[in-house]
């Protein structure tokens, strides 16, 4: 069975500041990641992989499609349907994306490949016998863990392959011993010239080319979240938090590749913002994650320092918590997002954990929680608006915590 791609689609090319070379049809590469892992750990796969398709594209073309999002252990709300076969455009701006490398959502890829195959799955692995000496390497190896089942009758794979496992199959699943960097795959990628679409799953295994330079910030920069989610944590900010850009001196330019920006140029708005993570994280990072009233301490203590009177609460908190927190801040104006039935149902449980870090990226002063991939990704996202990295870099502690050290300054490079 063929699988008949058109070579004719093109996905937007015109925006692609990457030039294809005409003469060879492009291939596809897939990933998926480690079902365990969360929204913002996800982001930072992409970015791994996105340098890799990059680095593809210097040599040939090669489009990176887009994982949907779903089945995610965080995304828990009942109301508002099955959360899975999410596309990226519910959450991030695909032009934006493209200005750093040629991307495709899943279900165009299914419709230019209507046998719904993927040719080859790479499934990555760690040593089973662990390591000594960090070195790049990798070799095909019997699967320590293998979610695939096969179809003998059919002679295929079947998969989750990201809720869509009654349509998509491959024939070829390997298992792949891989230590290295993302980009360390190139070889084995383009000496591979029989199949035309591969994907590789659990690629949270491969690490950053070079964490923290000016490509892996050009990834993040173009990872600019949709249109409409933005809008609706602006009307948000504008209506309770006395928050504009204008005002703020945050306005975006259109274009990421043409906005430059230096410490201290943002503002901010007249507020302070917490990530305050909850659920999981009191269970497993008990030493780190501080009760709400020693929390709220922290948050008065601030407020007075800045002079605030507003304090917007980003949390996976039941409202119960929330409740509790803001008992102990009478003093102060403390606010929520909450999304109406319409924004919920449409975004769903990412879309308002977008909303919140959008309303978190744009105060006077932000403080995060320890270790949190959705603090990070706030932290990132206000290092491209230029604000002051000492407003940015700030963690709550646990009581026991006397020291209370603050994170690591991962400020932006160009
Ligand atoms: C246990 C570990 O937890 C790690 O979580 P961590 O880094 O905080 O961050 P995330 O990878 O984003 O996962 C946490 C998820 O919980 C929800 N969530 C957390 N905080 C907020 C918030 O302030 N507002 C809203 N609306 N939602 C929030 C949201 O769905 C988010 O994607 C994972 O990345 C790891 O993969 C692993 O699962």
């Amino acid at each position: 069975e063929d699988v008949l791609y058109d070579d004719n689609f093109e996905p937007d090319s015109s925006k692609f500041k990457l030039v294809v070379d005409e003469a060879k049809a492009p291939r596809y590469l897939l990933y998926d990641v480690n079902p365990g892992e969360g929204f913002n750990l996800r982001r930072d796969v992409y970015m791994r992989i996105a340098v890799l398709v990059r680095n593809l594209n210097e040599d040939s073309p090669w489009i990176l499609v887009l994982p949907p999002w779903g089945r995610m252990y965080h995304w828990k709300s009942k109301d508002v349907g099955q959360q899975i076969r999410i596309p990226w455009s519910t959450f991030f701006d695909l032009e934006s994306l493209r200005r750093f490398v040629p991307v495709m959502e899943f279900a165009d890829f299914l419709k230019i490949s209507p046998s719904k195959e993927i040719n080859e799955v790479y499934y990555l692995q760690n040593y089973k016998e662990g390591w000594d000496k960090w070195e790049e390497k990798m070799d095909k190896r019997p699967c320590i863990f293998n979610p695939y089942y096969f179809d003998s009758e059919q002679d295929r794979w079947h998969g989750w392959f990201f809720g869509y496992e009654e349509e998509v199959w491959t024939k070829k699943l390997e298992c792949l011993s891989v230590m290295g960097h993302a980009s360390f795959l190139k070889p084995f990628l383009t000496q591979n010239r029989t199949a035309r679409s591969i994907m590789l799953d659990r690629a949270e295994i491969v690490l950053h080319d070079r964490y923290g330079d000016s490509v892996f910030w050009q990834a993040r920069r173009s990872m600019r979240f949709a249109q409409q989610l933005r809008d609706i944590a602006d009307d948000f900010r504008r209506e309770f938090l006395d928050s504009t850009d204008e005002k703020d001196e945050t306005v975006l330019d259109d274009d990421w590749t043409q906005m430059k920006r230096n410490h201290g140029d943002a503002k901010g708005g007249p507020y302070l913002s917490v990530h305050l993570r909850r659920e999981d994280f009191v269970r497993s990072r008990r030493k780190d994650i501080p009760s709400l009233e020693h929390a709220a301490k922290q948050i008065k203590k601030l407020m007075t320092k800045l002079k605030l009177k507003r304090v917007f609460i980003a949390t996976d908190a039941p409202q119960n918590e929330f409740g509790e927190l803001k008992s102990y801040l009478e003093e102060y104006q403390v606010y929520r997002f909450t999304p109406t039935p319409e924004v919920k149902s449409k975004y769903k449980d990412g879309g308002v954990a977008i909303i919140d870090q959008w309303i978190c990226a744009h105060a006077k002063y932000f403080v995060g929680s320890r270790e949190s991939t959705f603090s990070f990704r706030i932290q990132d996202e206000r290092e491209i608006l230029g604000f002051d990295p000492e407003k940015t870099f700030n963690r709550l502690c646990n009581e026991e915590d006397k020291e209370c050290e603050q994170p690591a300054k991962w400020k932006i490079v160009y």
